[in-house]
């Protein structure tokens, strides 16, 4: 069992202040969907939950333990780390490619042990990329290099998932496979935390909602309790129309608000 928790947490980057006083706690188990506007601090909270950027006050810890002070060898097992719109520099193969995912367990490409291989193909059949295994990684459409560099962080079999906007680039199908994939590392057992962009999959899938506005935490409660039309309205400046449907909640952003 984990539990990732933020306390009192501000980071500055430069001379902004991007987050401010975050209070969170994330056990195992859970599905977490970070949500809100551009320019929320999502992405800088979901780096700081990673241990990759010192705060200006406040702390992350990983079971009591600050993030910051983990050896990186025991952090990158611990926490997977998914960017957004990550990229990848090396012609290597897709099988090479998802197999860096090993490296904090000491494996490489070429020395898997039998749980590596294993770790690697079934992430590469859970991100749908085994089509392509020996294309180089280079050569891709971009939401094929996205499910690349998600079956990466799949292959560390990390209990802590974080994933930056990990279905932003997928076809509607690969979003749905993408997302069932997270919920079932949830309910396997893992942590996993995701950014989205699509607040009626977010309701669908998330077991809770972390609404991030201007470097504030607004809320952290289940899909129903905070997409509500009056947080929608204060939060990303839309009317919106949400209704229960046989799929799940279902998110309807009208149009802009004038802005206050
Ligand atoms: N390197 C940087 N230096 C200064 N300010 C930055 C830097 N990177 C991001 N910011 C600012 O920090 C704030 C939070 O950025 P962040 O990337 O966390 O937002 P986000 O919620 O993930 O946005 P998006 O939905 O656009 O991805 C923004 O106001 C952004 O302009």
């Amino acid at each position: 069992m984990k539990r990732l928790v933020a306390r009192s947490l501000s980071i500055d980057l430069g001379s902004r202040r991007a987050l401010s006083g975050v209070d969170l706690a994330f056990e195992s188990g859970r599905f977490a969907v970070i949500v809100g506007p551009n320019g929320a601090g999502k992405t800088t909270l979901l780096r700081s939950l990673a241990g990759l950027v010192t705060p200006a006050a406040g702390a992350v810890t990983l079971d009591g333990e600050p993030v910051a002070r983990l050896r990186a060898a025991d952090r990158a097992r611990a926490i997977a780390y998914l960017a957004q719109n990550g990229g990848v520099a090396w012609p290597l193969p897709v099988r090479d490619v998802v197999a860096l995912g090993r490296l904090p367990h000491g494996e490489r490409p070429d020395s898997l042990g039998g749980a590596g291989s294993r770790a690697v193909e079934d992430a590469m059949a859970a991100a749908d990329v085994r089509d392509f295994a020996d294309r180089p990684a280079t050569e891709l459409s971009g939401g094929e290099r996205a499910r690349v560099l998600l079956a990466r962080a799949l292959a560390t079999k990390a209990p802590v998932l974080l994933a930056d906007e990990p279905v932003a680039a997928l076809d509607p199908r690969h979003e749905l496979m993408v997302l069932e994939v997270l919920r079932a590392q949830a309910r396997a057992g893992a942590l996993v935390v995701a950014i989205m962009h699509n607040l009626t999959l977010a309701a669908r899938f998330a077991d809770e909602i972390v609404l991030l506005d201007r470097g504030r935490l607004q809320a952290h409660a289940p899909p129903a309790e905070v997409f509500t039309p009056e947080k929608l309205a204060a939060s990303f400046g839309i009317s919106a129309h949400v209704s229960q449907e046989t799929g799940g909640l279902v998110v309807v952003a009208e149009s802009p608000l004038p802005q206050a």
